[in-house]
């Protein structure tokens, strides 16, 4: 396939049934006959062309179109922003704005068809050129996506997410449904959208865009977590959002019910709301939780009190009444959930369990939501652990980014006790893939701290299936003695229970500094982790040490500690190569975090004899090269895998001296500093706090204002999420659905 860009600058014929048009098509070096299905032509108009030169017999060479694009001539801005973008190598601000002031909207055909007119303008010499023609060839169709998009206050970085997500289907997609960027695009909100619609023209009052807007709203609430939203509340949001009357909104979603969009559930008398995925795996976890709860099992003919003996034996142990209980029940049920806070013995009661069972020739298979997670459990158990999405056999569809799991209830996971960590951190979708994927008669243990954060996408799954009481439960709730010596452990708890913490006890793990002004703060902090922990507690600045803060903005935020702290951890040195992207600057030694899951981000050790797939959310890796000329960042994660960036991937890192809280869930990290300071209300909340001490396994530093750390201890509000698991499950109860 062949592309020219140009002017249409005369139709000859346009069958006005089938769009069959003949048209010419000039550009700076000449002007050609273009034919093909081309129904909205009009004189005047820049457009892209794609397709092949055909000889005619009368009339000659003619270019078949197979696809056409439009570009705005109008755009200059547009033009500008992708020019200044730094997609094009050899193109900085005010080259840009050089080029644009001497060729105008003529620019792109003039680097298309007639480059060397470049040269006319300052600086430009013939390497230049041609590095600019190869850069500009490498992104035709993201430039395409930003000259449409920028005039709509699209920056290039967010055009080549949009880019990213469509391909080349990014401009027909947005033109027929722009509110789609608003659901697929992290960052885009709904206001964009709905300008870009009224632009095309989409109706304040029509139906689309109206639903759309319900939709989005619908869509916004999941990253509140909550699993549906009562029907008031959703007109509530949907008329803010969309500035139209409440009727037209209840009747929206009437009709989005009818198309099977939403799905609405009657409860009380109040109606439910559910985008259809999120209906479907709360009642699919109902369902086959209770399903694999109500299983009978005759197959371990043992004296359990004996088997536990064993272990004790080998392990040297003595387990406390309710890890016995756990160890029975876990022989004994379908299901079982093991909770307790920090130091109370899980991992030693999941080992004993894991042992009873192997050693009855009982196959066990275990998982944990995230990398690190899986990470730690293999490690606690000498044994594979692997996260859920592996365990599920995730795969992309073909053709889509959409995930799926190749085990599912036509192909279960082949097992006779699935154990499964940090279940606090399961959503329920994650949860209802799961479930789906255990046939009766395998175990499923859960474990986990219901304490801890809940989950990032929606659901409250852990807690509900405790709180509903339907499902067998065992509470860990003795701290073991060489647990207490850590006052990590016993402010955990006390914090749990909103008690007052023990503060700077002498040789102990837990210490306050008192530091009021964000500027002390941020300088005790710096101090700290440059010179006295290292010092004192010696221990290596960047990779056994943490920060972790409640928010992103701020003094105290995460972007701003990054910023400061990279100034002190890693200096930029002569031979240090560095690069600046946007407002900041990655370079080589820096700490980086993966800040979302890549199952297909491949690695490779360094002599090439190792390699495998997938980063994970919350890997910790350092940046080891970036090698300019192929525009390729290297991250060195776990010691070993080396995994390559370009550098419109360096959206999937982000610097992390320090991280959020919420980022931190499920890793552990010997030490932990943590500002405390003035935050929103929601974050100033007792379980973050628990979330954030609970990371450190040797030494917790607090510094700031002991007022907010109170505040914190005190505020036991979590933040409601509507999630609907536990009326469900208590409803088969109730009606007596229970076998047992
Ligand atoms: N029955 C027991 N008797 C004595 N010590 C125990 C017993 N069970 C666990 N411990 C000890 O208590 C400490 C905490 O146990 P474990 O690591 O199993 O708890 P946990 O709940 O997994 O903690 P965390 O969540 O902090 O990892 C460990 O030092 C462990 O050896």
């Amino acid at each position: 396939m062949e592309r020219i860009e140009g002017m249409v600058s005369d139709i000859v014929f346009k069958n006005e049934d089938n769009g069959y048009t003949i048209a010419h098509l000039a550009n700076e070096k000449d002007e050609v006959v273009i034919v093909g299905c081309m129904p909205t032509l009009s004189v005047g108009e820049s457009i892209e062309v794609e397709g092949k030169w055909i000889n005619h017999k009368i009339y000659g060479a003619q270019f078949e179109v197979n696809q056409f694009i439009p570009i705005t001539p109008s755009s200059l801005e547009g033009i500008y922003v992708y020019l200044s973008s730094g997609m094009i190598h050899g193109i900085g601000e005010k080259m840009a704005k050089r080029i644009i002031d001497k060729f105008g909207v003529n620019t792109l055909d003039i680097i298309q068809s007639t480059p060397e007119r470049l040269e006319e303008v300052e600086g430009i010499g013939d390497r230049k050129v041609k590095q600019i023609v190869k850069s500009y060839e490498e992104n035709r169709e993201l430039r395409n996506v930003i000259i449409e998009l920028s005039p709509y206050g699209i920056t290039p970085n967010y055009c080549l997410k949009i880019y990213k997500k469509y391909k080349s289907k990014a401009i027909e997609i947005i033109n027929k449904n722009p509110y789609k960027l608003a659901s697929d695009i992290r960052g885009i909100g709904f206001k964009i959208a709905d300008d870009i619609a009224s632009k095309i023209g989409i109706d304040k009052y029509s139906k689309d865009r109206v639903g759309q807007g319900i939709l989005f709203a619908l869509n916004q609430s999941l990253g509140s977590g909550h699993t549906y939203l009562p029907k008031n509340i959703l007109i509530q949001d949907s008329v803010k959002l969309l500035e139209v009357e409440p009727g037209i909104v209840d009747e929206c979603i009437m009709d989005l019910a009818y198309d099977q969009k939403i799905h609405i559930e009657k409860m009380n008398g109040e109606h439910l709301v559910y985008l259809i995925p999120y209906y479907m795996a709360e009642n699919g976890v109902c369902k086959q939780i209770i399903k694999l709860s109500q299983c009978e099992f005759d197959d371990l003919n043992i004296d359990i009190e004996k088997e536990i003996r064993i272990v004790e034996n080998e392990e040297n142990i003595k387990l406390a009444q309710n890890q016995i209980i756990a160890v029975k029940e876990a022989m004994n049920s379908g299901v079982v959930v093991v909770t307790g806070g920090p130091g109370t013995g899980k991992t030693t009661t999941i080992n004993t369990i894991i042992k009873v069972f192997e050693n009855n020739d009982k196959e066990v298979l275990l998982a944990a939501p995230t990398g690190r997670a899986a990470k730690r459990m293999a490690e606690t158990s000498s044994k594979e652990a692997k996260t859920i999405h592996r365990l599920l056999e995730m795969g992309y569809a073909t053709d889509s980014e959409e995930l799926l799991f190749l085990k599912n209830e036509e192909d279960p996971i082949k097992a006779d006790v699935v154990i499964v960590d940090e279940v606090s951190m399961v959503d329920i979708l994650l949860m209802y893939n799961l479930l789906r994927a255990i046939k009766h008669g395998t175990r499923v243990i859960l474990v986990g701290d219901s304490d801890q954060l809940p989950s990032v996408g929606a659901g409250n799954v852990l807690k509900d299936i405790i709180d509903s009481n339907v499902i067998n439960v065992v509470r860990l709730n003795e701290i073991f003695r060489q647990a207490q010596e850590s006052m990590i452990v016993v402010n955990a708890h006390r914090i749990n229970h909103g008690e007052p913490l023990f503060l700077n006890s002498k040789g102990k793990d837990f210490f306050f500094l008192k530091k009021t002004s964000n500027e002390d703060v941020l300088n005790e902090i710096i101090g700290l982790v440059n010179e006295r922990l290292p010092k004192f507690y010696n221990v290596d600045k960047m990779k056994d040490i943490q920060i972790l803060a409640s928010m992103r903005k701020g003094d105290l935020g995460v972007t701003n500690l990054n910023s400061e702290l990279q100034k002190y951890l890693n200096k930029p040195e002569k031979f240090k190569v560095e690069e600046k992207f946007q407002n900041r600057i990655l370079r080589v030694g820096d700490k980086v975090m993966q800040v979302k899951n890549n199952y297909t981000k491949k690695w490779e050790n360094e002599d090439q004899s190792d390699s495998g797939e997938g980063i994970y959310n919350g890997d910790i890796g350092y940046i080891y090269h970036i090698d300019k000329d192929k525009r390729n960042v290297y991250v060195l994660f776990d010691q070993v895998k080396i995994v390559s960036y370009k550098y419109d991937e360096l959206d999937e890192i982000d610097h992390s001296f320090c991280t959020t809280i919420h980022k931190s869930q499920g890793s552990e990290f010997p030490v932990v500093v943590i500002p405390i300071t003035w935050a929103p209300p929601m974050l100033l909340s007792r379980n973050l706090l628990y979330t954030a001490v609970t990371r450190a396994k040797k030494l917790v530093v607090l510094v700031g204002d002991v007022r907010y750390l109170e505040h914190m201890i005190k505020n036991n509000r979590t933040n409601e999420r509507y999630s609907n698991l536990g009326y469900k499950l208590n409803k088969f109860k109730q009606e007596g659905l229970l076998l047992k």
